[in-house]
């Protein structure tokens, strides 16, 4: 069934309720103690002015571009990717107006420790002993049982809104997928076999960093990598997001007016036989604002085998046995960041 990879793979998973509730962020006025990182959590800060790479969808050399931003960064913005500002303006307004109700409404479309979509932490939260400054909100597909929870007369237009986008989203996913595997040498046979697999299993993140009395005390989000092949990435215009660049450090990424941020996740790393980082990146609370972010997570069908593709490069010899995605799902969700490593050869 589509959307089922990530909706399965957090069922046997479920986690415990400390790990859902988000804080009652409204009521608080000084940082709690259960949200005060250590301060070498926000260290090795680089040089702000280095950024990713901007890629012009329209241009002859996108393909050429977008490669080369996979292999050097693992991410990239896009520029001219056809998604309507109005849009964009759109989710982001309606993900305001979730995120502005009172505490008591959020959670009456909270996530259920088993399940995968609605109002929660970020599922990353059990494997840190502190807790974020987040609260998230999960779509896979249809949002209505759960925005009929927190607007019973006027859930329309949000529904409306995100499936639009995460239509708009699936196609933009689509032209990167194979631009990206052709910057691979990947024959056509195998691209089609890859891209048209894709995309059964997405999801739609919406983040909210509230305003937060000690930002450069809290953590926004703590350092990971996605468990997609790609993720698309819409911020509103307060700055936060920070990627990890071997040799060089932690990256802002600044938002720039209606481009989109693209990050290389887990399973094209392993596709790709580690030719492209899946980035590791944060948020930290850099202003003195809520910030809000969209990321839409692009994958494959959970009885999808992924390994390497050929032609393998450099080595031309697989790193990464093959493995389903419902299992390496399964490894990460045991493991976070040491899954690669149980697949690697
Ligand atoms: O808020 C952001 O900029 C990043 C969000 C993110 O990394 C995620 O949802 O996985
Ligand atoms: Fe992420």
């Amino acid at each position: 069934m589509i959307m089922s990879t990530l909706s399965e793979a957090y069922q046997d998973h479920p986690l415990h309720p400390h790990h859902v509730i988000p804080l009652d962020f409204d009521s608080v006025r000084a940082l709690p103690d259960t949200h005060v990182w250590p301060p070498a959590s926000h260290a090795l800060e680089s040089d702000d002015r280095l950024s990713i790479p901007t890629v012009d969808l329209t241009d002859p050399d996108a393909g050429k571009l977008v490669g080369q931003a996979c292999e050097a960064w693992g991410a990239f913005q896009v520029t001219n990717h056809a998604i309507p500002l109005d849009l964009l303006r759109e989710v982001e307004s309606e993900a305001r107006r979730l995120f502005s109700l009172p505490t008591e409404q959020k959670l009456k479309a909270l996530r259920s420790p088993g399940g995968a979509t609605g109002y929660g932490l970020a599922r990353i939260s059990p494997f840190f002993n502190k807790y974020m400054w987040h609260e998230g909100f999960t779509i896979m597909g249809s949002s209505i049982d759960h925005a009929r929870d927190l607007w019973p007369n006027d859930y329309q237009r949000f529904c409306d809104a995100m499936e639009d986008y995460q239509k708009r989203m699936k196609e933009l996913a689509i032209t990167l997928m194979h631009l990206i595997l052709k910057s691979l040498d990947i024959s056509e046979e195998e691209r089609t076999r890859v891209v048209s697999a894709g995309g059964a299993s997405t999801a739609l993140q919406l983040n909210s960093y509230p305003f937060c009395p000690d930002p450069n005390r809290a953590m926004g989000l703590a350092p990971h990598t996605d468990t997609s092949l790609l993720t698309i990435l819409h911020q509103s215009t307060v700055n936060g997001l920070q990627i990890f660049k071997d040799g060089v450090g932690w990256v802002l990424v600044s938002p720039t007016n209606g481009s989109l941020v693209v990050n290389v996740g887990d399973l094209l790393h392993v596709l790709s036989n580690a030719q492209f980082p899946n980035v590791l990146h944060r948020v930290v609370l850099k202003e003195n604002q809520q910030r809000l972010s969209l990321a839409y997570f692009y994958c494959l069908p959970s009885d999808f085998h992924i390994s390497p593709l050929a032609p393998l490069n450099p080595t031309r010899m697989p790193l990464f046995r093959s493995v389903s995605v419902r299992d390496y799902i399964g490894i990460k969700a045991k493991n976070l960041e040491k899954a690669l490593s149980l697949i690697r050869f």
